[in-house]
């Protein structure tokens, strides 16, 4: 029975958050098998439906399945990963050239989802002060694709290490387009139970009741229910 708030039921819920804490970030698993345009077209539609800055939907969404196209895309990658390992020295070092970082060529699908900074023209509703609001829009989008994917048991991987004016020039972006987000889409041989830079011991997960503050940065929380079940979770 609903009420006026109508919240979900409980298996509702838990399949949303099932989707929230189960998704990750795929590189090594992917399998090739191809992704059915129905099932595509339900997670295009599910980031289509993102909020959005004055509802100015700035997105597009670039399906490139050639291979000579992603092996320039693999190519860019290549060269600015390259140039990350120079951050690190030594052990650290070893481990970052250790790790997958992309998946490009075994998933069947890449997907890019551009960020139109021109649409609606000058004016948009919300973004009179901060103008990166119709990126934050657009990485919402990204967010509800990753999150509908997961729940079909499709992968996706987020590959940002690639020279953005390169990325432009390949896909022939115009200049207003700005390429936010390039994903590697595909089902998967296993989704990890954690994040794979935790499982490979890059970096862990903070706990939360360090990241959550009270009236002001620092500030302890004064909310001591809050605190406990913060310490729970
Ligand atoms: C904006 C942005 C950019 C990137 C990523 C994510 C996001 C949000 N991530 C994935 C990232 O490493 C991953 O989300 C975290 O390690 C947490 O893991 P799960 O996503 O929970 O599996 C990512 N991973 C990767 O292998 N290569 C990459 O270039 C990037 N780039």
């Amino acid at each position: 029975m609903n009420n006026h708030n109508d919240p979900f039921t409980e298996a509702q819920r838990e399949g949303l958050y099932r989707a929230i804490f189960e998704r990750r970030d795929v590189r090594s698993q992917f399998l090739p098998d191809p992704i059915p345009d129905d099932v595509l077209a339900r997670i295009l539609k599910a980031a289509h439906h993102a909020p959005s800055v004055g509802f100015m939907q700035p997105w597009d969404f670039i399906v490139i399945d050639s291979l000579p196209v992603r092996e320039q895309v693999l190519a860019s990658f290549d060269e600015e990963n390259a140039k990350a390992a120079e951050n690190y020295t030594g052990e650290r070092k070893e481990t970052y050239r250790s790790l997958k970082l992309q998946g490009i060529i075994e998933s069947p699908i890449n997907l890019c989802i551009t960020c139109d900074r021109s649409r609606g023209g000058p004016h948009v509703l919300g973004r009179n002060s901060i103008m990166e609001m119709d990126l934050f829009s657009t990485c919402l989008a990204v967010q509800n694709l990753w999150l509908s994917a997961r729940a079909e048991g499709i992968g996706v991987g987020w590959v940002s290490i690639l020279d953005q004016d390169r990325l432009s020039d390949i896909l022939q972006l115009p200049e207003q387009v700005y390429p936010l987000a390039y994903l590697c889409l595909g089902y998967v041989s296993e989704f990890l139970g954690q994040p794979e830079l935790q499982a490979k011991g890059w970096r862990s997960r903070l706990p939360l009741e360090e990241l959550v503050h009270g009236n002001g940065w620092g500030k302890p929380l004064d909310q001591v229910g809050l605190s406990e079940q913060l310490k729970k979770h």
